[in-house]
């Protein structure tokens, strides 16, 4: 049984994910925080008939320490979301200062927490995080994660829809690889569990290739200045969570999409370099998890041309935005 902390629990990604937390039972404590309502959101939730003990924690007396303290696992949803005509790296202007702040009191209070970022953009943020927790000296790449399970939950859903059959979409597995934003977004169809149909024509490929990579502009658009996708970001946030937990506690044989620093596993990490065919530091592949976070990095698997034009065509935005998660840690006192 473990604790997990939520940084930006009242929001709109945080308190539909604080309910499915509440409600996964190796969730034993959940501490929520956040700068606003979280005592609201706390009471709330405490009243389900689940074993999870939930508390919320505003910033006076330490209380970002406070819920820190003893965390297994700590989520951060915390900072703003797009509007349209927004990119992700829009956000970084408001949302690096943010994620920031909140590493440097993880990096203190919880240093070996396993720690997902789904604040964006992902591709800046984790970099942020972990120039942070190199500052501090506690940087291990196992536990640092970007959460990039939305883009894989859309690319099953959006398969099973082409295959015409809802009810595939909980098993389809489409591998999602690169970073989270636009072409930075790169889904591996051709080494999905379930084959697209015959006759499924290059422009139809394009087509639901660009739909994975631009899902969250649908929202966007969808909720018209309302914000950005909240209830499926929270179904994945728990997902991905639900299986860190699982792995914490010694299941084998759970792997999964995520941006990470390639360090997390020095052979693996190579490899997959050699497969990007560019020095990159870091790179949403799948990752098998374990009891110290990750366990191996799996190598892209056999990518064709098609792919391989895809990766080609990340590669030079994600570089960016990885730099300039990096050298605004390098330019900020902590
Ligand atoms: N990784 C992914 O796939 C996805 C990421 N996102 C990102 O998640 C973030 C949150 O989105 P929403 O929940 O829709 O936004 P929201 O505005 O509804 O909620 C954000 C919450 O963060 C809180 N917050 C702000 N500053 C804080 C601080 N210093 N400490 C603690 N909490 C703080 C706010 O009070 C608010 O409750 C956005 O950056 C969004 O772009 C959204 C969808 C998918
Ligand atoms: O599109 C956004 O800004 C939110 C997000 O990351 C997504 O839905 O994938």
């Amino acid at each position: 049984m473990s604790k997990a902390v939520v940084l930006g629990a009242a929001g709109g990604i945080g308190q539909p994910l604080s309910l499915l937390l509440k409600c996964n039972p190796l969730v034993k404590e959940l501490a929520l925080y956040d700068i606003v309502n979280t005592p609201g959101v706390a009471a709330d939730l405490s009243h389900i008939s689940t074993p999870a003990k939930v508390q919320g924690y505003l910033p006076p007396d330490d209380g970002l320490k406070k819920a820190l303290a003893g965390a297994d696992i700590v989520i951060i949803p915390a900072g703003v979301p797009r509007k349209p005509g927004m990119t992700r790296d829009d956000l970084f202007k408001i949302n690096a200062g943010i994620v920031r702040d909140l590493a440097n009191g993880i990096a203190t209070a919880a240093p070996g927490a396993a720690v997902l970022v789904i604040s964006n953009p992902v591709n800046s943020t984790v970099p942020i995080v972990v120039e942070v927790f190199k500052k501090h000296g506690v940087f291990n790449p196992k536990k640092i994660f970007g959460v990039t399970t939305l883009d894989v939950v859309r690319a099953s859903t959006f398969v099973s829809e082409v295959l015409g059959d809802l009810s595939l979409a909980p098993s389809v597995k489409v591998p999602v690889v690169g970073g989270h934003s636009g072409v930075t977004i790169v889904p591996l169809f051709s080494q999905a569990s379930h084959s697209l149909p015959p006759g499924f024509s290059k422009s139809s490929l394009e087509a639901l290739t660009k739909r994975v990579q631009f899902g969250g502009d649908e929202v966007v658009k969808a909720k018209d200045g309302a914000g950005s996708a909240t209830l499926s970001m929270a179904y994945a946030g728990a997902d991905f969570a639900d299986k860190v937990l699982r792995a914490l506690k010694g299941e084998k044989g759970l792997v999964t999409p995520s941006f990470v620093h390639l360090t997390a596993d020095k052979a693996g990490g190579e490899k997959i370099k050699k497969e990007i065919g560019k020095e990159i530091e870091y790179f949403s592949v799948p990752v098998e998890l374990g009891p110290e976070g990750v366990a191996s990095l799996q190598s892209l698997g056999p990518i064709n041309e098609y792919e391989k034009s895809l990766i080609a065509a990340a590669v030079p935005d994600l570089s960016g935005n990885i730099d300039k998660g990096v050298s605004f840690i390098e330019s900020s006192k902590l």
